[in-house]
């Protein structure tokens, strides 16, 4: 991780702008406060990758959220709906003052250069292969495929710089490791399925109850049970007897492959918070 920042240091003042990756189901917990730092400077484009996975009235609402703060934001499942114009067009649009001032300048039309940040396992090589509309980078489903930095061409308007997923080294508390841990962005040998699972379990019954009872099996009685207590009633109801470590994973796996539905773990803030609501003026 050490190594990735510090490549990112000593690259971003190559790049125009930086592409920010962050996961619909988690705005918040994967938006990286080194990532932040080392590029504060630079504009930034959210990318909300795999908002097909994620709920998608919280999804327009953070995108409301960033329009209210002027930063610019898309929501995108990168494995079907993204086309290379759509991004691009948009960090011409982001940049269109500096690209006019070189013009004004007599400088030659050259292209826009990004860098692509963002936790381990967010998409970003996905995204990458839409964007060069080749298999360049290479993807997995657990993190930390990306091992090292490479450029790719996506046009003659944009050049990429493809960047190792970077996980902070201390995480800003308990909660935002959960939620790391629950959307697939941790290695598995590095958090406790069961405290996971019991994380996730808090979080479908306070916002889909109906497709977690339904799921496993529960009742309105079981309503009344504690989160550990529940864990345990779903144990038993997968037939695992006393195996809540498997159950555990089945939770989690289910949540992931979106058996309990689109979920966003990262509450929107509300309307009423954002200072600037262009919708008010
Ligand atoms: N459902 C869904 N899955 C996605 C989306 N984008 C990527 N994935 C999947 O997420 C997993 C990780 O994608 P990658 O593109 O390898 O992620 P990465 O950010 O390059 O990962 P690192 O190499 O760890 O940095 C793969 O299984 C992808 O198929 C998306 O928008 N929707």
């Amino acid at each position: 991780m050490a190594k990735a920042i510090r490549q990112m240091e000593e690259n971003v003042h190559l790049v125009d702008i930086v592409f920010e990756l962050v996961d619909a189901r988690i705005p918040a917990a994967s938006r990286n406060p080194e990532v932040s730092r080392i590029s504060r400077d630079k504009p930034h484009l959210i990318i909300l990758t795999k908002k097909d996975l994620a709920d998608s009235q919280q999804t327009a609402a953070w995108l409301n959220a960033y329009r209210a703060q002027n930063i610019p934001a898309i929501a995108i499942d990168s494995r079907a709906n993204v086309t290379p114009k759509q991004i691009t067009n948009l960090a011409l649009k982001i940049l269109g003052d500096k690209l006019a001032a070189e013009k004004a300048k007599g400088l030659k039309e050259r292209p826009v250069r990004a860098m692509t940040v963002g936790v381990p396992n967010v998409g970003k090589s996905t995204l990458l292969n839409h964007l060069v509309q080749r298999r360049a980078a290479q993807v997995g489903n657990t993190p930390g495929v990306t091992k090292g930095q490479q450029w790719l061409r996506s046009s003659k308007h944009l050049e990429l710089l493809d960047t190792p997923g970077i996980l902070w080294p201390k995480f800003k508390d308990q909660e935002t490791a959960q939620k790391l841990a629950l959307t697939g962005a941790i290695k598995e040998k590095l958090y406790a399925k069961d405290d996971v699972a019991l994380f996730a379990l808090h979080f479908f019954r306070q916002y889909h109850l109906p497709e977690l009872e339904q799921r496993y099996r529960l009742t309105a009685a079981d309503r009344e049970l504690s989160d550990v207590d529940l864990l345990l009633k779903i144990t038993a109801n997968l037939g695992m007897r006393d195996d809540y470590e498997r159950a555990s994973e089945r939770v989690i796996l289910d949540a992931r492959r979106q058996k309990l539905g689109g979920f966003t773990l990262d509450r929107a803030p509300q309307k009423e918070a954002t200072d600037h609501d262009p919708e008010k003026a």
